[in-house]
């Protein structure tokens, strides 16, 4: 398969609404004007706090459902839902198996369902990937027996990759995965990624330090809305132009977050205590700054 480049194009989405009767209120947005493009052999990684629409955006990055408004576009030419399903995979957040079946027996079943391929060839197709997940240890282990949670997400991951899909698209897949499972995840994901010439895009809640050096480029959201679509080594730079000063003891996506985080908590009002641009940090000490000026100054 050719190595394809995925842009979004302003895309929109507005909550359904409850009943067939018109209503005098405007539409409620969860997504608002996302602009993105997604290389090959590259990671993007979705990252902003709960509720900012990620999951949302992954579901419409993987034609599941349609945005109210915009498109996406695969090499600069908008795409057919149907088709592009064919040609992308995506890996919800829950792990779904076949309890009794072994790693190699699902591998080998799913694989038989989809891919029109000899005993030998599905056979072989099911050894490499053992290998490329670092599961051939595992080949002959129930999944309902003793797979470690950072396994199973590679048995899920391993299944959207049967058919060689050209985009990888992923729904937390680090959650509920301690620091080292879930970098030999992300891990994994790079090595798809730049060995396959394939593009991957997942959404991460709060990345540890030895994960973002695996993530190529990054799209902030805040409410629905982009803050911030680049390089990671990029995002100080951005942060700084904007008047914040990463302090020492965070990185910038920390900081960021921090930021966006304290902008999401529900028990902030309009007067939302955020550190304010340029001041020190002192540990468990708000600074009053009001929400709006925020959410102006970093989009
Ligand atoms: N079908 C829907 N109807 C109404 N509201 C929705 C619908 N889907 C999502 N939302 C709302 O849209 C917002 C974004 O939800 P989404 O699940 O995309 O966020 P998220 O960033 O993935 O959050 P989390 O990190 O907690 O999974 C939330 O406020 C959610 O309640």
């Amino acid at each position: 398969m050719e190595s394809n480049t995925l842009t979004t194009s302003s895309i929109s989405y507005t909550k359904p609404l409850p009943s067939l009767f018109p209503t005098a209120e405007p539409p409620s947005y969860i997504l608002r004007n996302i602009s993105l493009t997604s290389h090959p052999s590259q990671i993007l990684a979705i990252v902003g706090p709960s509720g900012a629409g990620k999951s949302t955006l992954l579901d419409i990055l993987a034609a599941r459902t349609s945005p109210t408004s915009g498109s996406i576009l695969v090499n600069s030419l908008p795409i057919n839902p149907s088709s592009y399903r064919k040609i992308s995979s995506y890996v919800p957040q829950h792990d779904a198996f076949f309890p009794l079946l072994t790693v190699s027996e699902t591998f080998t079943f799913s694989a038989s369902l989809l891919l029109s391929k000899t005993p030998l060839e599905t056979s072989n197709a099911v050894a490499s990937l053992l290998q490329e997940l670092n599961l051939t240890h595992l080949a002959h282990t129930r999944l309902a027996q003793g797979l470690s949670g950072g396994e199973r997400r590679r048995v899920s991951i391993g299944l959207s990759l049967l058919h060689d899909p050209g985009f990888l698209l992923l729904d937390e897949p680090t959650s509920g995965l301690d620091s080292k499972s879930a970098f030999d995840v992300v891990q994994i994901l790079k090595s798809v990624a730049t060995s396959r010439q394939r593009t991957v895009i997942l959404s991460i809640h709060q990345p540890s330090f030895k994960i973002l050096f695996l993530i190529d480029r990054l799209l902030l959201l805040s409410k629905g809305t982009v803050v911030y679509h680049g390089r990671l080594d990029l995002l100080e730079g951005f942060l700084l132009s904007k008047g914040f000063t990463v302090p020492p003891q965070l990185n910038s996506l920390e900081y960021a977050m921090e930021i966006l985080q304290n902008l999401h908590d529900p028990h902030e009002n309009a007067d939302t205590v955020l550190p304010g641009p340029q001041e020190p940090q002192k540990q468990n000490t708000k600074q009053s700054y009001r929400s709006s000026r925020i959410t102006e100054v970093l989009s």
